[in-house]
């Protein structure tokens, strides 16, 4: 069925409210009685208890050469990105007649990185997390992951996690804010994971500092009526394949080849499934004008603009943008450069993807050598607001 970019919507979201309320009481449960009810969560739903695996050095996880060499690449390529993202801010400084004034660029210094690892060891998210930590100059880096998989730990290794803890889901989120057996306090957690990860993240951002709230991944795919049809289905599938709230849509404003697409959909048996359960999703377009307005009012995670008539200038909202059909989201998945934490169900209309800026705060500096005249300003708000004591502080100094 090909639907309609005036009256599509996006799905909603099952169970949202008994997650809130699940995930709410794992949490109060964590705080009152500690250590036990981490324990006993990861029992209940992991069938082990957390524990803190020692890394060893990358080359003695002794992978198949290939998937070490690919890992190593990954690495390499995400790295460069990140440096050139960390070169690109600047600290600043300038002086007046009163004195000077600049911003310090700090590092957050103890965060931690959850790797999701219910479904899927997900080897790129150690890299994609711990990699810009490392760039921007957090000190303490800790990797949270319910998986063991030789290739995680080595990818979580190469990527410089200062400690790795296994443990899943919200307990792993509450031991990183509030402090276990298994590690101190941190200040930040970031990574993307399940809705349980996800929720406790959300619930948490008052006692830590967070990335953005990643859902259900989702493509948004623009194509015009020349594009590949085999190659854009299989990226819908793709996308499909990371759980059963991925979301895959493929927008046009080519009528034809929206049906050849179709077509091509119905003869393949996992597309007709996603099909039927509305993880894939056909969509209309009547001018291009609309097909534009579409993708800005759906505010992708990823958008691939496969469509030669719109240039990525009109795109205002969306996380990360592949373009052309020779950069499918599954390379960006892994070892393009740019991350692959990203804004999902239309936060990108808020929020960035992750990168070495989430890392960073902004320190303020300041040195007044000869202020006279802004004392005198100053006092007179402070009179003005009745805060005497301030007023009298600024003219004190006053000659
Ligand atoms: N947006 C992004 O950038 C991005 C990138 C990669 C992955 N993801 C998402 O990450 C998610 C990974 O999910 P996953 O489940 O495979 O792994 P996960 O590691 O996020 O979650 C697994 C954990 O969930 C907990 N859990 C399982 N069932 C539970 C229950 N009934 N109640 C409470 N806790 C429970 C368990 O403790 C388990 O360790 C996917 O949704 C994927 O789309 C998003
Ligand atoms: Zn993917």
């Amino acid at each position: 069925m090909i639907l309609n970019t005036s009256t599509w919507q996006r799905p909603t979201l099952a169970d949202e409210h008994e997650i809130q309320t699940r995930v709410g009481a794992m949490l109060n449960d964590i705080r009152e009685r500690g250590d036990i009810a981490i324990t006993e969560y990861s029992e209940r739903f992991d069938r082990f208890a957390p524990e803190i695996i020692e890394l060893k050095p990358f080359v003695d996880y002794q992978l198949a050469p290939a998937l070490a060499e690919a890992i190593k690449l990954a690495a390499t390529r995400i790295e460069r990105f990140a440096k050139k993202q960390r070169d690109s801010l600047t600290e600043m400084q300038f002086s007046d007649e009163f004195g000077e004034y600049g911003q310090r660029l700090l590092p957050i210094e103890n965060m931690a990185a959850y790797i999701p690892g219910g479904r899927f060891p997900l080897i790129s998210t150690a890299l994609m997390t711990l990699i810009p930590a490392r760039i921007a100059g957090c000190v303490s880096r800790v990797a949270l992951s319910p998986s063991d998989h030789p290739a995680l730990l080595a990818a979580a290794s190469l990527a410089g996690a200062t400690k790795f803890v296994r443990i899943g889901g919200a307990q792993a989120i509450a031991a990183a804010a509030y402090g276990c057996e298994w590690l101190s306090r941190v200040d930040m957690i970031v990574g993307p994971g399940n809705a349980y990860v996800a929720e406790a993240k959300a619930q948490l951002q008052s006692r830590v500092r967070i990335d953005t709230v990643a859902g259900p991944s989702e493509v948004l795919i623009l194509a015009d009526g020349k594009q590949n049809v085999a190659w854009l289905l299989e990226d819908a599938i793709a996308q499909a394949e990371h759980g059963p709230d991925a979301l895959a849509v493929v927008a046009s404003n080519g009528r034809q080849w929206l049906q050849m697409f179709e077509q091509s959909l119905q003869k393949n048996e996992s597309a007709r499934a996603l099909a039927e359960r509305q993880q894939i999703q056909l969509v209309f377009a009547e001018t291009k004008a609309d097909l534009i307005e579409f993708a800005n009012r759906f505010g992708a995670e990823h958008l691939m603009l496969c469509h030669e008539g719109i240039g990525v200038e009109t795109i205002r909202h969306a996380g990360a943008v592949f373009i052309g059909a020779r950069s499918p989201v599954a390379l960006g998945d892994y070892l393009s450069g740019p991350n692959h934490t990203l804004p999902t169900v239309a936060s990108a209309r808020r929020s960035s993807g992750l990168s070495v800026l989430d890392f960073l705060r902004v320190q303020t500096v300041q040195t007044i050598r000869n202020g006279s005249v802004l004392y005198q300003a100053a006092a007179e708000i402070a009179e003005a607001e009745g805060l005497q004591h301030h007023a009298r502080s600024l003219r004190l100094r006053m000659p």
